[in-house]
């Protein structure tokens, strides 16, 4: 049986997952303080010394490419081994995949990996879908509803659930599909919000039985509060405060009233 948003959301609170973040130079220190809003505990280690141990004592781990570099992929892989040694969740976020010769590599060997969760803007799921993508940089450059049947080949490739997100986004695992409304313009125009999206669908798929659950919870917990913040906020600077407030503020109760829609999976 499904567990609602609402259901993940008092287990998260309850006890809050420890979750493994190897995410860029300009996440880390946002996306730990959306986790420790959002009522899960981020430990941003992602060394290739320590890695795999940590893995071992943490809930989940999230693995994200944005600032690449020789060191921060060993450490990636350290900590995936850790992770499926002891039979927890990792979730990728592929930022600017389709950038660079090196960023596709990489990115191809970290899905062979088997990731649990894939969760990337519109533009990074085209490109890792094979389809041609308008992404240059790390901005979402398509919308999320040219992505949508590229998101359920990957996800029945490669395994994962697959999360595209936008102005509406589109969560899958290659037989359920939703829609999830909500969120708020300022929140592209904050840098490192769907990294730290990617480290909370960590923490939903550390207390969640199921990845489609978790994904969605997470995407509802960002929409939720992202609608709520957008209230009263009068550019991105004051929504980005506001936010982390609304993150907090969300009720389990609020995540069943957001808006998330069943959206019909093509035979
Ligand atoms: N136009 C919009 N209206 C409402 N919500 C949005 C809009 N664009 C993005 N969001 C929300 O912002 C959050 C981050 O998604 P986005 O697609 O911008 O991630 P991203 O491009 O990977 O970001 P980054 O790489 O800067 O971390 C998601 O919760 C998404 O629903
Ligand atoms: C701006 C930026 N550059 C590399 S990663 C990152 C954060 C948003 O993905
Ligand atoms: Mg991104």
């Amino acid at each position: 049986m499904s567990q609602s948003p609402e259901t993940l959301l008092t287990g998260l609170r309850a006890t809050p997952p420890l979750v493994q973040c190897i995410t860029n130079y300009v996440a880390m220190n946002i996306a730990a303080n959306v986790m420790l809003a959002a009522g899960a505990s981020p430990a941003m280690v992602s060394d290739v010394e320590e890695a795999e141990e940590f893995a071992g004592i943490a809930g989940a781990v999230t693995v994200n490419i944005g600032t690449l570099s020789p060191p921060f992929v060993a450490g990636m892989h350290a900590a995936i081994r850790g992770a499926r040694g002891a039979g927890r969740p990792w979730v990728l976020d592929p930022v600017a995949c389709q950038a660079t010769a090196y960023r596709r590599a990489v990115v191809q060997a970290l899905v062979a990996e088997g990731p649990t969760i894939i969760r990337g803007n519109a533009s990074e799921i085209l490109s890792l879908a094979g389809e041609a993508s308008r992404g240059q940089g790390v901005d979402g450059r398509d919308p999320v509803a040219a992505a949508e049947e590229g998101a359920r080949r990957l996800a029945r490739s490669s395994g994962a659930v697959v999360a595209v997100t936008g102005e509406v986004d589109y969560v899958t695992d290659g037989e359920r599909a939703v829609r999830i409304g909500g969120g708020s313009p300022f929140m592209p125009m904050n840098t490192a919000l769907g990294c730290s999206l990617t480290c909370l669908c960590g923490a939903y798929a550390a207390v969640a039985e199921d990845a489609f659950d978790a994904a969605v919870a997470g995407l509802a917990h960002f929409a939720v509060a992202g609608a709520k913040a957008d209230e009263g906020a009068s550019g991105p600077g004051s929504f980005a405060p506001r936010f982390l407030d609304a993150l907090a503020a969300v009720t389990p109760a609020d995540l069943s009233r957001g808006a998330i829609y069943d959206a019909a999976v093509p035979a």
